[in-house]
């Protein structure tokens, strides 16, 4: 009887617009694993730190409340959906306003500690395993994941990408190229600066140039990376 294969736990991680979200997503439903946004995750409990009148800009203050929202994550990579103490957060989440907020609360250590514990716990229950994606998952929330991958893209890349998003339901002209580039930049740097598990590379990730590739071909290339991984045991 052929028994089912162990479960197998890949990291995903990289700057905003390198298509994290949407290569986990599509990589997850290929190999009928779970899926994890760990940044609507930092997005939730930035949007209830917000809601709930917390100076976002005290890192004390934001201390202080770290334990008191509940987050919890859908992991099913067809509709994966987030609450924040049971209020859908799935669309607030990704509001300028929350935008603009998550890179201050996600810096402050008790949210990172509080958030990875989340993470690990949800992995560790994945039962054919878990596509997880974020930004310090391969160095520090899941170090000894099977697979680490690190998306990267060109600036210019990656601005064209989310402004492509970021333009009007009714089809309204693109926000300005070097505006969203500039905001992308921003972003990254304080991901990446922050003292606390910081945007970074893992020393056994595999990298991802992802600037020329259409979001299929990286699909494609993750999924045959995460097959060989597998054949080897
Ligand atoms: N290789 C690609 N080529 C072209 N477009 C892409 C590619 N990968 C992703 N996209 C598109 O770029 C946009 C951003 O992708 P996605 O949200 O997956 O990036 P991300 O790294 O998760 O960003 P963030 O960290 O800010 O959430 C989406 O509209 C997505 O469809
Ligand atoms: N593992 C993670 C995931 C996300 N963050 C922070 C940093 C990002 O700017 C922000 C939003 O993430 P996104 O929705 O853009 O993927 O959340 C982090 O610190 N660690």
């Amino acid at each position: 009887m052929q028994t089912a294969p162990a479960p197998v736990i890949v990291a995903i991680d990289g700057p905003s617009g390198t298509g994290k979200s949407s290569t986990s997503r599509a990589v997850a439903t290929a190999l009928g694993l779970s899926y994890l946004d760990t940044g609507a995750q930092y997005r939730a409990i930035t949007w209830w730190m917000l809601t709930n009148d917390v100076d976002v800009n005290d890192p004390a203050a934001v201390a202080a409340a770290a334990h008191k929202p509940a987050i919890v994550s859908g992991t099913n990579p067809a509709a994966p959906g987030i609450t924040a103490d049971g209020v859908d957060a799935t669309g607030p989440i990704r509001t300028q306003e929350v935008t603009a907020a998550v890179s201050a609360v996600s810096a402050v250590p008790e949210i990172r500690a509080q958030l990875t514990e989340l993470q690990r716990r949800i992995a560790v229950e994945a039962e054919t395993g878990i596509v997880v994606e974020g930004r310090d998952i391969g160095t520090t929330v899941l170090p000894d994941a099977d697979l680490k991958v690190f998306l990267t893209a060109s600036p210019e890349a990656r601005a064209a990408r989310r402004s492509g998003e970021l333009r009007g339901a009714d089809g309204a002209a693109k926000p300005d190229l070097a505006g969203t580039q500039a905001a992308l930049l921003q972003r990254d740097s304080a991901d990446s600066s922050r003292t606390t598990s910081p945007l970074r590379q893992a020393g056994d990730a595999l990298e991802v140039d992802t600037t020329e590739l259409t979001l299929e071909q990286v699909v494609e290339c993750v999924v045959t990376l995460i097959r060989e991984k597998q054949q080897a045991g």
